[in-house]
């Protein structure tokens, strides 16, 4: 298997980390493989998307309500970022809590978001890409925005001047948010 699942603080948040094959050249590694993801119990992907952001960037936090509800499957391919998860799932002894992780282009992790969960990230060097695949399509009217610095969710953010879209910059308190997700 080139592939492992370690649960994080939230346990249905996963980071994974793939097995890399260096040589003189470089190194080769399996970024997805359907039989071993399948394996490790993750859904299936529909879409993938790529974004590149300048250092202070802040996407996020952003999710979709059901019935169109998407996991995401997050890789940074070039630079570095703080990812964040934030359960939104009514009844979980984590209901509010965010979990994050360190991603860089020259590691080889992923983070896995479920469903039910806000995600976004802060990119911490410029020219940073972000890869990501999620089990459904964007659909922009089931799109919703988490206001990325609630103090209710309290993220602990690197110490950055950050740059934000309009609509993420005027997102809504975790007091506020509007889903249907459940436990
Ligand atoms: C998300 C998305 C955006 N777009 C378009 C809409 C808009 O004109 C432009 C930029 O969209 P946004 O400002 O929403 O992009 P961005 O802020 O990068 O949104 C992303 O943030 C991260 C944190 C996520 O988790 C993603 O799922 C996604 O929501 O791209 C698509 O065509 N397809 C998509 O799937």
């Amino acid at each position: 298997m080139n592939f492992k699942a370690i649960p994080q603080a939230i346990p249905d948040v996963l980071l994974l980390e793939h097995r890399e094959f260096g040589d003189d050249r470089g190194s080769f590694t399996e970024t997805y493989r359907a039989s071993a993801f399948q394996e490790l119990g993750l859904p299936q992907f529909v879409q993938d998307n790529q974004s590149r952001s300048s250092k202070g960037v802040v996407r996020g936090l952003h999710y979709q309500v059901n019935p169109h509800a998407v996991g995401k499957l997050v890789r940074c391919v070039h630079g570095r970022i703080f990812d964040v998860a934030v359960d939104l799932r009514l009844g979980s002894p984590t209901y509010g809590k965010w979990t994050g992780t360190e991603l860089a282009g020259t590691d080889n992790h992923m983070f896995y978001v479920p469903e039910g969960f806000a995600h976004g990230f802060l990119a911490l060097e410029d020219d940073t890409l972000v890869s990501y695949r999620q089990t459904g399509y964007w659909d922009a009217a089931s799109e919703r925005s988490l206001l990325w610095n609630d103090p209710d969710v309290a993220i602990d953010w690197p110490k950055l001047s950050v740059l934000l879209s309009p609509k993420d910059a005027t997102a809504t308190s975790f007091a506020d948010v509007d889903h249907n997700f459940s436990y």
